[in-house]
C-alpha cells in the first residue's frame, strides 16, 4: 500500500518516517526534502504481512506540482502540522482542499499534530487539532518524531484499515479506524511512546 506524508515544510514528515522506519530521531540541521522520497516497511497486522511504501513529500510550495502527481496513487495520507507552528495548522484547510482535488475519494486520511514533545514552544492546543479533525471527520492524534509518541500507532492504524479494506471476510465486522484510534489513545493515556 502506498502511504503519503503531506503538510507544510518543516512539520517533521521526514523525521516521522525515519522514526517509524529506523526507530531513531534525525537530530541536527534541517534538510528539506526535494521533490519526493520513499521507504518501505513491512508490518505484521493481525498475523498478515502488510507492506507499506511510504512517500515522503516536500512541503515547500515550489514542489507542489510534483506532489500533486502522486496523490492519485496514494491509498492513505498522513496530513501533518507542527504544534509549535500555528501557520502550519492554519494551512491544514488548504491541504484538505488540495487532497479533495487530487486524491482518490476513498483515500484513508489521518491528521497528525507533530512535535508534541516541544511543550514550551507549543502554539496549537490538542483540543484545536481535535476540533478541526472532527469538523472534517478524520481521525486525529498528536505525535512526536523526537520521543516516538504515537508514531507506531499512526502507521499501524493506517495499515489495519488498508488490510481490512482489501481482505475483509464477508462475516467479519467492518474495521472502524476512528474507534480503533480513540480506543488506543484512551488505553495509552497521555504518554504512549
Ligand atoms: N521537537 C521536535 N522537533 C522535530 C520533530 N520532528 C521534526 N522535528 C524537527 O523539525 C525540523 C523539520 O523536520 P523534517 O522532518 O525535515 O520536516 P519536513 O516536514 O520533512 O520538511 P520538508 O522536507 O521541507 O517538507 C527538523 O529540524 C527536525 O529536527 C519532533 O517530533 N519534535
Amino acid at each position: 500500500y502506498r502511504v503519503m506524508l503531506v503538510g507544510d515544510s518543516g512539520v517533521g514528515k521526514t523525521c516521522l518516517l525515519v522514526r517509524f522506519k529506523d526507530g531513531a530521531f534525525l537530530a541536527g540541521s534541517f534538510i528539506s526534502t526535494v521533490g519526493i522520497d520513499f521507504r518501505n516497511k513491512v508490518l505484521n497486522v493481525d498475523g498478515v504481512k502488510v507492506k507499506l511504501q511510504i512517500w515522503d513529500t516536500a512541503g515547500q510550495e515550489r514542489f507542489r506540482s510534483v506532489t500533486h502527481a502522486y496523490y492519485r496513487d496514494a491509498h492513505a495520507l498522513l496530513l501533518l502540522y507542527d504544534v509549535t507552528n500555528k501557520a502550519s495548522f492554519d494551512n491544514i484547510r488548504a491541504w484538505l482542499s488540495e487532497i479533495h482535488e487530487y486524491a482518490q475519494q476513498d483515500v484513508v486520511l489521518m491528521l497528525l499534530g507533530n512535535k508534541a514533545d516541544a511543550s514550551h514552544d507549543r502554539s496549537v492546543r490538542r483540543e484545536e487539532g481535535e476540533r478541526l479533525a472532527k469538523e472534517f471527520g478524520v481521525p486525529f492524534m498528536e505525535t512526536s518524531a523526537r520521543s516516538g509518541l504515537n508514531v507506531e500507532l499512526a502507521f499501524t492504524a493506517i495499515a489495519k484499515e488498508l488490510k481490512h479494506r482489501s481482505m475483509k471476510e464477508p462475516d467479519e465486522p467492518k474495521f472502524k479506524l476512528h474507534e480503533y484510534v480513540n480506543k488506543e489513545m484512551k488505553t495509552a493515556g497521555c504518554c504512549r511512546s
